[in-house]
């Protein structure tokens, strides 16, 4: 068999955890190999050694057959690897071009050939459908178009195997559909895929093997033809897994939040939520759907103080809190899982325990006259992880950023939850999480709104707002398009609705 990459038998350990434990994966020439795992089942630690950025502590990988070390990421460029990461490593304020040449600049008698560059980006660009515009900003492209630009940076360098780490995490449906179609055109052109990602769907979409890990070690490698989902989710979790969200009727109560008539300014300073009204009630979990970037996050960060309205009232239980701080909107009980969650939601180099009390630190028992009690601190912690299944190496006293995505997603969400707050905003609040802790995190919410609290849901995941939402509103350009019962509605009229047509009429 024609294995282009070999990784046989690798081990790694960090402190308390063992990551890789005897995994092996083979991937042939031109395929496109999944790579299946729970959160923290030791995927991106595999995918970090064959780039070079980890050692193994045992094991051996071959390249085109050959036994090789890979001491770094420049000497993974030369055996033809290239990743791309969950989140990208591009600087804003540079073009595409400059971002691609970076370290790796073309020169002709000592200065910089970016003509030359611009046109093989150009090339690359037209020969793989990547449609990318070379002299452009990436702080001006969307993160579909920033994600292409990492991949022709990969193409630049002559790799002939690419490993995308959840490369759809951060994609909307239509780009997901793109990016697909780039991959096939990838492999077809001669190319191998590995791909990290929690998306059955896709993998049953794109892929044509997918091997699976669980706790550090492999359970099999499956033809993906002949596995079904369900298969490939029990081979992961290690038991069945439903897909449907259980959930009984809602039973709205007073209005927690009230919107009414709420304008806010975007980044660019013009208007990107427009008149917004809507209600909120206890006992409902309210889902918005719209496409990226259609007043979405302008939405979320007024409401959580995070920018300032421009015109109209935020009413939290009856009392308007425009003015309020974060601080104190937090203490009059909203939380907020938000969209980023290493930006926004941890302090990356802060222990788990310290970040489990980022809201409530000042308050008894966690302190006492300005001094920290860490035995309630380490026991409050420790109920959080372990209710929110967080696996991390050293428990409450692991650094944040040694935890994988999935497991710092968990940590956030279990923080939120845990201040039981009266309205609850979650903002994608499974992205980058296995089948298994997204029907979890599901379930909590859905606990949360059953104690008679108010959920807003924000998600991208059409599937997502309509299993677990009582009631949907969708945005379109800032603006509010209509409210729909998710009992009474279908991923199609959502559809039409995101694309500005049509009114629902449950306000
Ligand atoms: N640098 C590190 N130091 C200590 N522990 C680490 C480090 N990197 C990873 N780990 C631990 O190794 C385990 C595997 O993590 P890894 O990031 O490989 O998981 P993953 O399968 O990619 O998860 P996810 O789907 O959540 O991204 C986790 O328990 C994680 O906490």
């Amino acid at each position: 068999m024609d294995f282009v990459v070999e990784m046989l038998h690798i081990r790694k350990e960090f402190p308390g955890v063992v990551a890789n434990d005897d995994i092996t994966l083979q991937l042939r020439r031109g395929e496109i190999h999944a790579l299946l795992g729970e959160n923290g089942a030791g995927k991106s630690t595999l995918m970090s050694i064959l780039f070079g950025m980890y050692q193994p502590d045992k094991g051996t990988i071959n390249i085109n057959g050959a036994p090789v070390k890979i001491a770094n990421p420049n000497v993974a460029n030369n055996f033809g690897i290239g990743m791309v990461h969950q989140h990208f490593k591009l600087v804003s304020n540079f073009t595409v071009t400059e971002n691609i040449i970076l370290g790796n600049e073309l020169t002709r008698m000592g200065t910089l050939n970016i003509q030359a560059a611009a046109r093989k980006i150009e090339q690359l660009s037209k020969h793989y459908g990547l449609n990318v515009d070379p002299h452009a900003k990436i702080e001006d492209i969307s993160v579909g178009m920033q994600q292409r630009v990492e991949i022709l940076k990969m193409l630049y360098r002559n790799a002939e195997v690419l490993i995308l780490d959840e490369p759809s995490a951060v994609l909307t449906p239509k780009e997901i559909e793109e990016l697909i179609k780039i991959m096939l055109n990838l492999v077809k052109e001669g190319k191998s895929i590995i791909v990290i990602t929690h998306k059955l769907k896709e993998i049953k979409a794109a892929a044509d093997r997918c091997t699976v890990i669980r706790r550090g070690k492999t359970i099999g490698t499956v033809d993906v033809k002949t596995t079904s989902e369900a298969q490939m989710a029990e081979m992961m979790v290690g038991r069945g897994v439903s897909f449907k969200v259980e959930k009984t009727a809602g039973k709205p109560g007073d209005v927690i939040l009230k919107l009414d008539h709420l304008t806010v300014k975007n980044n660019k300073n013009v208007a990107g939520l427009k008149d917004f009204s809507l209600d909120v009630r206890a006992g409902e979990i309210v889902g918005i759907a719209g496409v990226e970037g259609n007043g979405q996050t302008e939405l979320v960060e007024a409401i959580t103080g995070l920018r300032k309205a421009e015109s109209g009232a935020i009413l939290l239980e009856g009392k308007d809190i425009v003015r309020d701080s974060i601080r104190e909107r937090i203490d009059k009980g909203i939380a907020h899982i938000p969209e980023d969650r290493q930006k926004r939601g941890l302090v990356l180099d802060y222990t788990l325990e310290d970040n489990m009390i980022l809201e409530v630190y000042n308050k008894e028992p966690f302190s006492k006259g300005g001094i920290l009690k860490r035995s309630a601190i380490r026991k409050y912690a420790s109920d959080i992880l372990s209710s929110f299944d967080v696996r991390s190496g050293r428990g409450p006293l692991s650094v944040s950023r040694s935890l994988s995505g999935g497991n710092q997603q968990k940590a956030i969400i279990g923080r939120e939850i845990e201040l039981n707050p009266s309205l609850l905003i979650a903002v994608q609040p499974t992205r980058g999480l296995d089948v298994g802790s997204i029907e979890y995190i599901h379930k909590r919410l859905i606990e949360h709104r059953d104690k008679g609290k108010a959920v807003l849901l924000i998600s991208l995941e059409l599937d997502e707002v309509l299993n677990v939402s009582d009631r949907i509103a969708v945005v379109n350009n800032g603006e509010l398009i209509g409210v729909v019962n998710a009992a009474e509605t279908n991923e199609q009229e959502i559809g039409l609705m995101m694309a500005g047509v049509g009114k629902g009429g449950a306000q």
